[in-house]
Protein backbone atom coordinates (compact mmCIF):
# COMPACT_ATOMS: atom_id res chain seq x y z
CA UNK A 1 0.00 0.00 0.00
CA UNK A 2 1.54 3.19 -0.49
CA UNK A 3 1.46 5.62 2.74
CA UNK A 4 3.60 8.26 0.65
CA UNK A 5 1.01 10.73 0.36
CA UNK A 6 0.08 10.16 4.12
CA UNK A 7 3.54 10.31 5.55
CA UNK A 8 3.58 13.79 3.98
CA UNK A 9 0.90 15.01 5.04
CA UNK A 10 1.59 13.97 8.03
CA UNK A 11 5.18 15.33 8.13
CA UNK A 12 4.19 18.91 7.33
CA UNK A 13 1.65 18.52 10.14
CA UNK A 14 4.22 16.93 12.38
CA UNK A 15 6.48 19.92 11.67
CA UNK A 16 3.80 21.91 13.58
CA UNK A 17 3.35 20.39 16.48
CA UNK A 18 3.38 22.29 19.19
CA UNK A 19 5.41 21.47 22.47
CA UNK A 20 3.56 18.54 25.07
CA UNK A 21 1.54 19.81 27.57
CA UNK A 22 2.75 19.63 31.14
CA UNK A 23 2.13 16.63 32.85
CA UNK A 24 -1.04 16.06 35.05
CA UNK A 25 -2.77 13.80 36.97
CA UNK A 26 -6.40 12.38 36.40
CA UNK A 27 -8.63 11.78 39.69
CA UNK A 28 -9.67 8.89 40.21
CA UNK A 29 -12.21 7.16 39.56
CA UNK A 30 -14.95 5.98 41.92
CA UNK A 31 -16.74 2.83 40.96
CA UNK A 32 -17.91 -0.47 42.83
CA UNK A 33 -16.14 -3.79 41.47
CA UNK A 34 -18.69 -6.80 40.86
CA UNK A 35 -18.25 -10.21 39.55
CA UNK A 36 -21.29 -11.76 37.50
CA UNK A 37 -20.94 -14.95 36.09
CA UNK A 38 -23.49 -16.30 33.15
CA UNK A 39 -24.84 -19.23 32.39
CA UNK A 40 -26.35 -18.13 28.98
CA UNK A 41 -22.87 -18.37 27.04
CA UNK A 42 -20.64 -20.46 29.19
CA UNK A 43 -18.13 -19.25 26.83
CA UNK A 44 -18.86 -15.81 28.16
CA UNK A 45 -18.20 -13.80 32.22
CA UNK A 46 -19.41 -10.58 32.35
CA UNK A 47 -17.63 -8.74 34.56
CA UNK A 48 -18.20 -5.35 35.69
CA UNK A 49 -14.76 -4.20 37.38
CA UNK A 50 -13.91 -1.16 39.25
CA UNK A 51 -11.49 1.46 38.01
CA UNK A 52 -9.02 0.75 40.52
CA UNK A 53 -8.87 -2.46 38.86
CA UNK A 54 -7.88 -1.02 35.57
CA UNK A 55 -4.39 0.25 37.05
CA UNK A 56 -3.43 -3.62 36.27
CA UNK A 57 -6.35 -4.53 33.83
CA UNK A 58 -3.94 -5.81 31.32
CA UNK A 59 -1.65 -7.91 33.59
CA UNK A 60 -5.07 -9.43 35.03
CA UNK A 61 -6.33 -10.36 32.00
CA UNK A 62 -3.16 -12.01 30.66
CA UNK A 63 -3.53 -14.09 33.82
CA UNK A 64 -6.60 -15.03 33.60
CA UNK A 65 -5.86 -15.88 29.59
CA UNK A 66 -3.58 -18.73 31.02
CA UNK A 67 -6.37 -20.36 32.74
CA UNK A 68 -9.75 -19.70 29.76
CA UNK A 69 -7.77 -18.38 27.04
CA UNK A 70 -10.84 -18.68 24.60
CA UNK A 71 -13.57 -17.91 27.38
CA UNK A 72 -13.06 -14.50 28.12
CA UNK A 73 -14.40 -11.65 27.52
CA UNK A 74 -15.07 -9.02 29.97
CA UNK A 75 -17.34 -6.10 30.72
CA UNK A 76 -15.68 -2.83 32.15
CA UNK A 77 -18.40 -0.42 32.90
CA UNK A 78 -17.70 3.08 34.21
CA UNK A 79 -20.21 5.81 35.33
CA UNK A 80 -19.07 8.25 32.52
CA UNK A 81 -17.55 8.54 29.12
CA UNK A 82 -14.92 10.35 30.74
CA UNK A 83 -13.97 7.76 32.82
CA UNK A 84 -13.83 5.39 30.25
CA UNK A 85 -11.95 7.30 28.28
CA UNK A 86 -9.26 7.79 31.38
CA UNK A 87 -9.09 4.16 31.56
CA UNK A 88 -8.82 3.78 27.88
CA UNK A 89 -5.80 4.99 28.03
CA UNK A 90 -4.14 3.75 30.80
CA UNK A 91 -4.99 -0.01 29.20
CA UNK A 92 -3.79 0.83 25.53
CA UNK A 93 -0.89 2.81 27.29
CA UNK A 94 0.28 -0.44 29.30
CA UNK A 95 -0.35 -2.73 26.42
CA UNK A 96 1.68 -0.23 24.83
CA UNK A 97 4.47 -0.60 26.86
CA UNK A 98 4.31 -4.20 27.17
CA UNK A 99 4.46 -5.07 23.60
CA UNK A 100 7.33 -2.28 23.29
CA UNK A 101 9.32 -4.20 25.89
CA UNK A 102 8.42 -7.39 24.31
CA UNK A 103 8.73 -7.13 20.27
CA UNK A 104 10.14 -3.60 20.04
CA UNK A 105 7.10 -2.41 18.23
CA UNK A 106 3.19 -2.38 18.99
CA UNK A 107 0.47 -2.88 15.91
CA UNK A 108 -2.27 -0.92 16.73
CA UNK A 109 -5.97 -0.82 14.88
CA UNK A 110 -8.11 1.84 15.03
CA UNK A 111 -11.60 1.87 14.04
CA UNK A 112 -13.62 4.75 13.17
CA UNK A 113 -16.56 6.28 14.89
CA UNK A 114 -16.78 7.60 18.35
CA UNK A 115 -14.24 5.41 19.29
CA UNK A 116 -11.47 8.05 18.11
CA UNK A 117 -13.08 10.55 20.83
CA UNK A 118 -12.60 8.22 23.93
CA UNK A 119 -8.94 7.87 22.91
CA UNK A 120 -8.34 11.87 23.58
CA UNK A 121 -6.67 10.78 27.21
CA UNK A 122 -4.24 8.53 25.21
CA UNK A 123 -2.60 12.05 23.87
CA UNK A 124 -2.96 14.26 26.84
CA UNK A 125 -0.47 13.91 29.62
CA UNK A 126 1.28 11.72 31.46
CA UNK A 127 0.59 9.44 28.28
CA UNK A 128 1.71 11.80 25.14
CA UNK A 129 5.14 11.94 27.16
CA UNK A 130 5.17 8.50 28.46
CA UNK A 131 4.65 6.00 25.39
CA UNK A 132 7.01 5.24 23.33
CA UNK A 133 5.13 6.41 20.07
CA UNK A 134 8.07 5.79 18.14
CA UNK A 135 7.44 1.98 18.00
CA UNK A 136 3.10 2.56 17.14
CA UNK A 137 2.33 1.15 14.04
CA UNK A 138 -1.01 2.21 13.06
CA UNK A 139 -4.09 0.65 11.02
CA UNK A 140 -7.47 0.92 9.96
CA UNK A 141 -9.97 -1.93 10.96
CA UNK A 142 -12.27 -0.46 8.13
CA UNK A 143 -12.24 3.00 5.89
CA UNK A 144 -14.17 4.74 3.79
CA UNK A 145 -13.23 5.16 0.05
CA UNK A 146 -13.03 8.71 0.35
CA UNK A 147 -9.78 11.11 -0.45
CA UNK A 148 -7.77 11.22 3.08
CA UNK A 149 -9.20 14.76 3.29
CA UNK A 150 -12.45 14.08 2.92
CA UNK A 151 -14.85 14.52 6.20
CA UNK A 152 -15.80 10.95 5.55
CA UNK A 153 -12.56 9.97 5.93
CA UNK A 154 -11.52 7.78 8.66
CA UNK A 155 -7.66 8.25 8.46
CA UNK A 156 -8.68 12.07 8.56
CA UNK A 157 -10.83 11.39 12.01
CA UNK A 158 -7.85 10.00 13.67
CA UNK A 159 -5.44 12.00 12.26
CA UNK A 160 -7.33 15.30 13.59
CA UNK A 161 -7.75 14.31 17.06
CA UNK A 162 -4.74 11.60 17.64
CA UNK A 163 -2.34 11.07 15.21
CA UNK A 164 -1.47 14.91 14.59
CA UNK A 165 -0.87 15.46 18.55
CA UNK A 166 1.43 12.49 19.01
CA UNK A 167 5.40 11.16 17.43
CA UNK A 168 4.30 8.52 15.91
CA UNK A 169 6.40 8.21 12.45
CA UNK A 170 4.74 8.81 9.43
CA UNK A 171 5.88 5.76 7.58
CA UNK A 172 4.09 3.75 10.33
CA UNK A 173 0.40 5.19 9.67
CA UNK A 174 -0.98 2.77 7.34
CA UNK A 175 -3.77 4.70 5.83
CA UNK A 176 -5.00 3.12 2.14
CA UNK A 177 -4.57 3.77 -1.35
CA UNK A 178 -6.89 6.42 -1.54
CA UNK A 179 -6.45 6.57 -5.45
CA UNK A 180 -7.89 3.10 -5.96
CA UNK A 181 -11.62 2.01 -6.09
CA UNK A 182 -12.98 -0.28 -3.38
CA UNK A 183 -11.31 -3.52 -4.50
CA UNK A 184 -8.41 -2.49 -5.54
CA UNK A 185 -7.70 -0.66 -2.36
CA UNK A 186 -8.91 -3.34 -0.70
CA UNK A 187 -6.21 -5.73 -2.46
CA UNK A 188 -3.37 -3.02 -1.97
CA UNK A 189 -4.09 -3.09 1.41
CA UNK A 190 -4.02 -7.16 2.09
CA UNK A 191 -0.78 -6.89 0.29
CA UNK A 192 0.83 -4.20 2.36
CA UNK A 193 -0.13 -6.01 5.45
CA UNK A 194 1.78 -9.24 4.25
CA UNK A 195 4.66 -7.54 3.29
CA UNK A 196 4.13 -6.33 7.42
CA UNK A 197 3.88 -9.80 8.55
CA UNK A 198 6.91 -10.65 6.50
CA UNK A 199 9.21 -7.95 7.87
CA UNK A 200 7.76 -8.87 11.72
CA UNK A 201 6.10 -5.82 11.90
CA UNK A 202 3.03 -7.13 12.17
CA UNK A 203 2.97 -10.60 13.71
CA UNK A 204 1.10 -13.94 12.58
CA UNK A 205 -1.28 -16.06 14.56
CA UNK A 206 0.45 -19.41 14.84
CA UNK A 207 -3.03 -20.89 15.62
CA UNK A 208 -4.82 -19.29 12.94
CA UNK A 209 -2.29 -18.17 10.10
CA UNK A 210 -3.74 -14.81 9.94
CA UNK A 211 -2.20 -11.32 11.38
CA UNK A 212 -2.39 -11.24 14.82
CA UNK A 213 -2.72 -7.69 15.72
CA UNK A 214 -1.47 -6.27 19.71
CA UNK A 215 -4.32 -4.60 20.06
CA UNK A 216 -7.63 -3.86 18.03
CA UNK A 217 -9.76 -0.87 19.54
CA UNK A 218 -13.00 -0.89 17.68
CA UNK A 219 -16.33 0.96 18.09
CA UNK A 220 -19.48 -0.62 17.40
CA UNK A 221 -22.54 0.45 15.58
CA UNK A 222 -26.11 0.42 17.16
CA UNK A 223 -27.33 -2.15 15.08
CA UNK A 224 -24.19 -4.68 16.32
CA UNK A 225 -21.63 -4.14 13.16
CA UNK A 226 -18.01 -3.60 13.69
CA UNK A 227 -16.16 -2.34 11.50
CA UNK A 228 -17.59 -2.68 8.23
CA UNK A 229 -19.00 -5.73 9.00
CA UNK A 230 -22.82 -5.34 8.85
CA UNK A 231 -25.63 -7.26 10.17
CA UNK A 232 -26.77 -10.17 7.97
CA UNK A 233 -24.54 -9.56 5.13
CA UNK A 234 -22.36 -12.11 3.05
CA UNK A 235 -19.22 -10.22 4.22
CA UNK A 236 -19.55 -11.86 7.45
CA UNK A 237 -18.62 -15.40 6.29
CA UNK A 238 -15.59 -14.30 4.55
CA UNK A 239 -13.09 -17.06 5.63
CA UNK A 240 -9.93 -16.24 3.01
CA UNK A 241 -9.04 -13.01 2.87
CA UNK A 242 -7.60 -10.39 5.08
CA UNK A 243 -9.04 -7.49 3.65
CA UNK A 244 -12.02 -7.19 1.78
CA UNK A 245 -14.69 -4.38 0.02
CA UNK A 246 -18.30 -3.53 0.22
CA UNK A 247 -19.83 -1.34 -2.19
CA UNK A 248 -23.68 -1.57 -0.23
CA UNK A 249 -22.85 -0.59 3.62
CA UNK A 250 -25.95 0.10 4.91
CA UNK A 251 -24.21 3.09 6.72
CA UNK A 252 -22.85 5.51 4.82
CA UNK A 253 -20.51 6.36 2.56
CA UNK A 254 -21.40 2.94 0.47
CA UNK A 255 -17.97 1.82 -0.84
CA UNK A 256 -15.02 0.90 2.24
CA UNK A 257 -12.56 -1.58 2.94
CA UNK A 258 -12.48 -3.81 6.18
CA UNK A 259 -10.66 -6.37 7.96
CA UNK A 260 -12.40 -9.35 8.03
CA UNK A 261 -13.28 -11.82 10.77
CA UNK A 262 -10.40 -14.40 10.33
CA UNK A 263 -8.30 -11.25 11.17
CA UNK A 264 -10.40 -9.73 13.66
CA UNK A 265 -10.33 -13.25 15.37
CA UNK A 266 -6.54 -13.56 15.64
CA UNK A 267 -5.88 -10.43 17.13
CA UNK A 268 -3.86 -10.64 20.68
CA UNK A 269 -6.21 -7.77 22.09
CA UNK A 270 -9.62 -6.16 21.24
CA UNK A 271 -11.06 -3.24 23.12
CA UNK A 272 -14.88 -3.12 22.16
CA UNK A 273 -15.96 0.80 23.24
CA UNK A 274 -19.74 1.58 23.46
CA UNK A 275 -20.82 4.67 24.65
CA UNK A 276 -24.38 6.09 24.56
CA UNK A 277 -27.65 4.94 25.31
CA UNK A 278 -27.80 3.95 21.64
CA UNK A 279 -25.87 1.06 22.04
CA UNK A 280 -27.51 -0.24 25.20
CA UNK A 281 -29.97 -2.90 23.30
CA UNK A 282 -26.91 -4.39 21.73
CA UNK A 283 -25.01 -4.65 24.82
CA UNK A 284 -27.99 -6.19 26.39
CA UNK A 285 -28.03 -8.86 23.97
CA UNK A 286 -24.73 -9.39 24.53
CA UNK A 287 -24.62 -9.62 28.17
CA UNK A 288 -27.95 -9.88 29.40
CA UNK A 289 -29.87 -13.33 30.56
CA UNK A 290 -32.51 -13.70 27.97
CA UNK A 291 -32.15 -17.00 25.30
CA UNK A 292 -32.15 -15.93 21.57
CA UNK A 293 -32.96 -17.71 18.80
CA UNK A 294 -31.70 -15.03 16.17
CA UNK A 295 -29.23 -14.99 14.18
CA UNK A 296 -25.71 -13.69 15.68
CA UNK A 297 -24.98 -10.02 15.40
CA UNK A 298 -21.32 -8.95 13.72
CA UNK A 299 -20.21 -8.25 17.27
CA UNK A 300 -21.44 -11.35 18.76
CA UNK A 301 -19.11 -13.26 16.25
CA UNK A 302 -16.06 -11.52 17.62
CA UNK A 303 -14.18 -14.76 19.57
CA UNK A 304 -11.06 -14.74 19.64
CA UNK A 305 -8.51 -17.38 19.15
CA UNK A 306 -5.83 -16.53 21.42
CA UNK A 307 -6.55 -12.87 22.95
CA UNK A 308 -8.20 -10.93 25.42
CA UNK A 309 -11.25 -9.15 24.50
CA UNK A 310 -12.50 -6.36 26.74
CA UNK A 311 -15.40 -4.13 26.25
CA UNK A 312 -15.22 -1.14 27.78
CA UNK A 313 -19.09 0.45 28.54
CA UNK A 314 -20.20 3.82 30.20
CA UNK A 315 -23.45 3.77 32.11
CA UNK A 316 -25.87 4.74 29.21
CA UNK A 317 -24.66 1.68 27.15
CA UNK A 318 -24.84 -0.62 29.99
CA UNK A 319 -27.73 -0.14 30.95
CA UNK A 320 -30.02 -2.38 30.31
CA UNK A 321 -27.52 -5.12 31.89
CA UNK A 322 -27.21 -2.66 35.02
CA UNK A 323 -30.98 -2.79 35.23
CA UNK A 324 -30.96 -6.30 35.35
CA UNK A 325 -28.18 -7.10 37.93
CA UNK A 326 -29.77 -4.77 39.76
CA UNK A 327 -26.79 -2.36 39.99
O1 LIG B 1 -16.05 3.62 9.61
C1 LIG B 1 -16.91 3.32 10.37
O2 LIG B 1 -18.09 3.55 10.12
C2 LIG B 1 -16.52 2.71 11.66
O3 LIG B 1 -15.30 2.09 11.69
C3 LIG B 1 -17.61 1.89 12.29
O4 LIG B 1 -17.41 0.52 12.38
C4 LIG B 1 -17.83 2.49 13.64
O5 LIG B 1 -16.81 2.10 14.52
C5 LIG B 1 -19.16 2.10 14.22
O6 LIG B 1 -20.15 2.45 13.30
C6 LIG B 1 -19.44 2.82 15.51
O7 LIG B 1 -19.52 4.17 15.29
P1 LIG B 1 -20.06 5.12 16.44
O8 LIG B 1 -19.24 4.82 17.65
O9 LIG B 1 -19.85 6.51 15.93
O10 LIG B 1 -21.49 4.76 16.65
Amino acid sequence: MSSSSSSALLSSHLRHLQPPPPLRLFPAISLSRILLPRTRNPTRTLRIRSSAAMAAAAAAANAATSVKKKEKSSLLVFDSEEDLSVALAKYTAELSGRFADERGAFSVVVSGGSLIKSLRKLVEGPYAESVEWGKWHVFWVDERVVPKDHPDSNYKLAYDAFLSKVPIPPGHVYAINDSLPAEGAADDYETCLKQLVKTGTVQLSAATGFPKFDLMLLGMGPDGHIASLFPGHPLLQEKERWITFIKDSPKPPSDRITFTFPVINSSANIALVATGAGKAGVVHQVFGDEHTTSELLPVQMVALEDGELTWFADKAAASKVQDKANL
